[in-house]
């Protein structure tokens, strides 16, 4: 679970990306984050994943409370949460079975542990055929359930993701929204970043909605929850 407790975040040159934020995203629970360009929401998913830290406020994701964590215990920290990028960032040198290996790898699993998870990763992605196969070879719809894949092959109880579907037509973006909800539907957080309304106003999740850093709308907070 995620709890941001009077957060702000100023770069420096003195922008403010976020402005005192306060929300709950209870364990199990699947959210989206919305918000226009610039809103913010990247800004809030890089103090989860602790690529930033915050001005002021705190952060507590997965029991942890991230201010009060030393550098060290970053790795730590991040094991724990699964990260879907719009560009899906896969490695294109070598092969769908060996991308979605590489946080396992990392994290020092054995040769056969590594086997099964990948496979099971795979499976449950639908692309448990295309394991041999260079990522390149692959649709764009592909590539990105590739990613998610590699995001939630060490089964981590938190799932992140930053404009999933921006680069997809609406019927793949449906597919992968369908592919966050059977995760969700077995335990897993989900907070999921994106511009895609049209998409999200069909779903029955609630949204924390940003405007210029600061929460309009946070269902169950009594702001205008859906
Ligand atoms: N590293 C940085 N240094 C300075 N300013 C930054 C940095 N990262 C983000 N900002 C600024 O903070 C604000 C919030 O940016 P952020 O990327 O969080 O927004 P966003 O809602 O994710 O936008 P988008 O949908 O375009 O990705 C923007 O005005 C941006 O220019």
């Amino acid at each position: 679970m995620i709890i941001f407790d009077q957060v702000s975040k100023s770069y420096e040159g003195g922008h403010q990306a976020l402005r005192e934020l306060s929300f709950h995203l209870p364990k199990g629970e699947m959210r989206f984050l919305t918000g226009h360009s610039g809103a913010g929401k990247s800004t809030l998913l890089k103090l989860i994943m602790m690529m930033e830290r915050p001005t002021s406020g705190q952060v507590i994701v997965n029991d942890r409370n991230l201010g009060k964590l030393p550098a060290r215990r970053v790795p730590e920290v991040r094991r724990d949460i699964g990260v879907v990028f719009q560009n899906h960032q896969l490695l294109f040198d070598r092969s769908v079975f060996d991308n979605v290996a590489l946080p396992l790898i990392i994290a020092g699993y054995g040769h056969r542990d590594v086997g099964r998870r990948v496979r099971a990763a795979l499976d449950k992605v639908g692309l448990l055929d295309k394991e041999r196969k260079n990522p390149m070879a692959l649709s764009g719809g592909e590539q990105q359930r590739v990613g998610i894949a590699r995001a939630v092959v060490n089964k981590p109880p938190l799932l992140l993701a930053d404009e999933p579907t921006g680069n997809l037509d609406p019927e793949l973006s449906a597919e992968i929204m369908h592919l966050f909800e059977q995760f969700n539907q077995v335990g897993v957080t989900v907070l999921i970043a994106t511009h895609d309304i049209s998409l999200i106003a069909r779903m029955p999740y609630r949204l924390i909605s940003l405007r210029e850093g600061r929460l309009i709308s946070a269902a169950g907070d009594n702001l205008g929850a859906r």
